[in-house]
């Protein structure tokens, strides 16, 4: 892996193939620095996937996915017509870069299931043939997201948002920041409220970047001020995205969604979840088997490089919480709308 600056990226092109190679902008320096690196192996794109180089459930789905392309470029390389073997290792590592974002596993098992279809030529032309409609679909489910969830604010009010789920952390677009563009082109948008979102900042260093871009009207706020904005009236709807959404609608998020959504209750505030169905785990019949990711605590103890907290001070850093689905007034996926989600209702949207 490489720094490498073959083009001036945007936050659509958070992840792109060019030249043959994996080109991944580097979300741990944004906005600060704007740095691309360059990636020719799977094994370097899993560890990019844990270091947080690449974030947000969907890119890391569209990253994994040109992961195996790579992976079975590196195989056939190394094994010949033995690849499906020698790509076993490439595969183990990439899903086990992060626990929580369902979509890394549903692109694996999407690759994998190509896989199985091959014979012992060369596999690279038709794997990267399918990571790229994996990317592209992504793109094309969030303009649907869009629309979809623009189409529930009825008139124009304030949003609040959690983290980032533009277009840095999808194939492009942006699912809570896609509803937010395509709401704010339909003249519905009178402010975003980015959360800074402890400890990793995604709201303060990444939605705030993609909407100043946008030139969506944008503040900042610390985390624990929701509430109190909540309470002044002027937010119709808290918008967020999805790591993983159980059966029966539970909703993983970025750690401080769960209360972002009792806070809305509580003040009569619309909280919705748009994401892809890719986000979607019918496997898990309740939030309560998600598996949460805990990162270093030492991402909570220092920031920037400064420390916060007094030495040896313990910490826990779960990185996402669930937010059950009672609390959620709409799920919104490029197949439609789930309204109060209900496990018939999510049985009824994913056939
Ligand atoms: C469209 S991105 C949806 C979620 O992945 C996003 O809200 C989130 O929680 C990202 O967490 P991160 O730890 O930055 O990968």
């Amino acid at each position: 892996m490489e720094t490498a600056t073959p083009f001036v990226p945007t936050p659509d092109d958070a992840v792109r193939w060019q030249d043959d190679r994996l080109y991944l902008l580097d979300q741990r320096v944004l906005p600060a620095r704007i740095e691309v690196l360059a990636y020719d192996d799977a094994a370097a794109v899993a560890e990019a996937i844990r270091d947080m180089v690449v974030r947000g459930a969907p890119a890391i789905g569209v990253a994994a996915a040109y992961g195996v392309a790579l992976a079975g470029r590196t195989a056939f390389a190394a094994a010949g017509a033995d690849w499906k073997q020698a790509i076993e290792a490439d595969l183990e590592r990439l899903a086990g870069s992060r626990p929580t974002a369902v979509n890394l596993f549903w692109a694996i098992r999407r690759m994998r299931a190509l896989i199985a279809t091959l014979d012992a030529a060369d596999p690279f032309a038709t794997l990267l043939a399918e990571a790229r409609a994996v990317h592209e679909e992504d793109r094309a489910s969030n303009r649907r997201i869009g629309e979809l969830g623009a189409a529930l604010i009825t008139a124009p009010t304030e949003i609040i948002t959690h983290c980032n789920a533009g277009a840095l952390a999808t194939g492009g677009y942006g699912t809570a920041l896609g509803v937010v563009r395509a709401a704010h082109a339909a003249g519905k948008v009178e402010r975003v409220y980015a959360d800074e979102t402890r400890p990793w900042m995604q709201g303060a260093r990444l939605t705030a970047w993609e909407l100043m871009q946008d030139d969506i009207p944008v503040t900042l706020q610390a985390d624990c001020a929701a509430a109190s904005l909540m309470a002044q009236g002027r937010v119709g709807w808290v918008v967020v995205g999805a790591d993983r959404i159980t059966a029966n609608g539970d909703v993983a998020n970025k750690i401080g969604t769960y209360g972002l959504a009792v806070m809305a209750r509580h003040h009569g505030i619309r909280f919705m979840v748009a994401a892809p169905t890719s986000t979607i785990d019918m496997g898990l019949a309740t939030g309560a088997e998600i598996p949460i990711e805990e990162r270093d605590p030492a991402e909570l103890l220092g920031c920037g490089g400064n420390p916060v907290a007094p030495a040896g001070c313990a910490a826990r850093n779960p990185v996402f919480d669930v937010t059950p689905a009672a609390l959620v007034d709409a799920i919104v996926t490029e197949r439609g709308v789930v309204l109060e989600p209900t496990p018939e209702r999510m049985r009824a949207l994913m056939g």
